[in-house]
């Protein structure tokens, strides 16, 4: 293990440079040296390897990123505050940190790792990681535009199969692992699921933080699989579960009605009769596999009449932006899924 030279303790550092946590800014600092390291411990051997961590704040986990045998280390913060604070850790860390002052949901952190660390999808370690504990209301909307990303293989995944280790409140993080049948099963559940192993590391109490927020939070680790559950583009499997969870205790067909037209009625048993799942699932019962016979069923269905998507696309203002939407979805689903055929097509070649 790599020790860091003797530096001020984070409490003197946020002392000295007066950084008070902003409310505003949902600030929330993890100052317990022990808690840091048990969540860097969860996101593996980091031996060797490039880490991005987002939102490092007074750099509480930084240090212990910093601790490991880690190669590279870039931070990404927002706030300018933090920046001469984790300066001082740049300055020890032997010419492995780099900061970047930057908004990570304006930013693509493919621009800052080098290529050196890229990986073919298929290895076995992913040798790229991202850590963070970031705000509550940055971190949902975050690991859905990442995920998105995973799906295509774009951005920072174009690198491989970057693994995250993040915090959530704790009832999110219940909701991203919820299996089939789990009170917290949701939409975020299967799209989480479908494209990463998604694991609860452990719980840290509010009270840990400084200052305290009112909820718990779940430290949450996901490895992108090599293969996704459901192999249909990003857009139609969240297109699917948008509607399956709006009514998830009453039976699929409900929440599938939604979908089609209303004189179309018999485009639902139509999509339950291809995908094989049976008319007296509710939504919150399906496994990843079942959603994925759904996505499948509607593929071929809009495939057979892609007109049903203007009643999809119903909010539109214009039929001409209707089209035009219309048009561009299918044009990049069908682009999508001729990628992944052309890459199982190579893979078998193999
Ligand atoms: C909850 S605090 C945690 C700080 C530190 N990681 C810790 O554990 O003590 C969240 C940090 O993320 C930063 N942050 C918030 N939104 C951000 C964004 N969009 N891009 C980069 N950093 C952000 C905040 O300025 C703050 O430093």
């Amino acid at each position: 293990m790599i020790r860091l030279p003797p530096l001020p303790t984070i409490q003197e550092i946020i002392r000295i440079y007066g950084l008070s946590a902003r409310k505003k800014l949902s600030q929330n600092f993890l100052l317990d040296l022990n808690l840091t390291r048990k969540i860097i411990k969860s996101a593996g051997n980091l031996k060797n390897c490039c880490v991005v961590e987002v939102g490092p704040g007074p750099g509480g986990l930084t240090r212990s990123i910093l601790n490991t045998e880690v190669d590279k280390l870039i931070v990404v913060e927002k706030d300018a505050r933090f920046i001469p604070s984790l300066e001082i850790l740049a300055a020890a860390s032997q010419g492995r940190m780099k900061i970047i002052q930057g908004d990570i949901l304006n930013f693509d952190m493919a621009d800052v790792v080098p290529l050196e660390y890229a990986r073919q999808w298929q290895e076995n370690t992913p040798e790229i990681h991202v850590i963070g504990n970031l705000p509550f209301n940055v971190s949902t909307p975050l690991i859905i535009r990442w995920l998105d990303s995973i799906s295509k293989q774009c951005n920072l995944w174009s690198r491989g199969r970057a693994s995250m280790t993040l915090t959530f409140q704790k009832e999110v993080a219940e909701r991203i692992i919820a299996p089939p049948r789990s009170e917290y099963r949701c939409r975020l559940s299967v799209m989480c699921q479908y494209l990463c192993n998604v694991s609860l590391k452990f719980s840290i109490p509010g009270k840990a933080f400084v200052p305290p927020p009112k909820v718990d939070v779940g430290v949450v680790k996901f490895v992108p699989r090599r293969e996704p559950l459901i192999r249909q583009p990003f857009g139609l499997v969240e297109r699917i579960n948008r509607h399956l969870f709006h009514h998830p205790n009453k039976f699929c067909v409900k929440s599938l009605g939604t979908l089609f037209p209303p004189d179309r009625e018999d485009l639902i048993w139509t999509m339950i009769e291809l995908s094989g799942v049976g008319d007296k699932l509710r939504p919150f019962e399906l496994t990843n596999e079942q959603v994925q016979q759904l996505c499948n069923a509607y593929a071929t269905i809009i495939e057979q009449e892609p007109d049903i998507l203007t009643y999809e696309f119903r909010s539109q203002k214009s039929a001409k932006e209707r089209r035009q939407k219309i048009t561009r979805v299918l044009a990049l689903e069908q682009r999508l899924l001729a990628t992944n055929e052309r890459t199982d097509g190579e893979k078998m070649q193999r």
